[in-house]
């Protein structure tokens, strides 16, 4: 489903220009159908720069990403945006919701755009999943941070996407709200049976996915807490 193949990158704009200055090297994973993966690593080991990559959101200097037999980097720049509103969702550690938007109106953004029409009843099951219905005609900056955080998931699951990529989730949540709001991601995610890359900086969160693999010295290795 979500390949990457011999993948390495390194940033010309940070003067690397070698290859000994790599961020990535040669790295390959295979991420099939329904899988969740949660990506560590220390802080500058390069989690961020390997998830932009594998959502078509930075050509690697080396490799291929392919996404249900896509390969992303050779689509023209219009397909690739329209193949990553389809098929892909996201939640990031800001939030990210459109500050002018409802919280209805934030989720159906990216529906909307790709012109798709909304499957109303899925809709209604995420929102009293995330126990956000009675929220939905509030701006964005009427909300917590972990009530942010579930119509954040909930945009990113709403299209039923086939993989779901969410870079520290968590992150901006205290350790009680980070175990429910992962529950709830990993609970949707396997209900839309999409895949899930997860980059974290915590073992906790990182135990709730399928397995768990860090990223040392370019390198994926399998991770301690696995
Ligand atoms: N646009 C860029 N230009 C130059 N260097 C960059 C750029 N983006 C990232 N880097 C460098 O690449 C390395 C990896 O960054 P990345 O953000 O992927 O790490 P990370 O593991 O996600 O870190 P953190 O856990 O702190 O978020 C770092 O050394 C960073 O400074």
């Amino acid at each position: 489903m979500l390949e990457l193949e011999t993948i390495s990158h390194w940033f010309e704009s940070s003067g690397a220009t070698e290859p000994g200055q790599r961020v990535l090297n040669n790295i390959s994973l295979t991420l099939h159908q329904g899988e969740s993966l949660a990506l560590m690593g220390n802080s500058g080991s390069g989690k961020s720069t390997l998830l932009q990559i594998a959502a078509g959101l930075e050509r690697p200097q080396m490799g291929q990403v392919k996404l249900t037999g896509e390969l992303l980097y050779q689509l023209a720049d219009k397909r690739l945006s329209a193949l990553r509103r389809e098929k892909i969702g996201f939640v990031f550690q800001q939030f990210n919701l459109l500050p002018g938007l409802t919280v209805v109106d934030n989720i159906l953004f990216q529906s909307r755009l790709s012109k798709r029409a909304v499957d109303q009843q899925w809709l209604n099951h995420l929102m009293a999943e995330l126990s956000i219905e009675e929220l939905k005609h509030r701006l964005p900056e009427q909300l917590s941070g972990g009530q942010q955080q579930r119509v954040a998931i909930a945009r990113a699951i709403a299209h039923k996407p086939c993989i779901v990529f969410a870079d520290e989730p968590t992150g901006n949540l205290n350790d009680s709200l980070s175990h429910s709001v992962m529950a709830l991601l990993i609970h949707l995610v396997q209900e839309a049976n999409s895949s899930l890359l997860m980059v974290t900086h915590s073992a906790a969160m990182a135990d709730y996915a399928d397995s768990v693999l860090k990223l040392q010295q370019s390198q994926l290795i399998a991770a301690a807490t696995a």
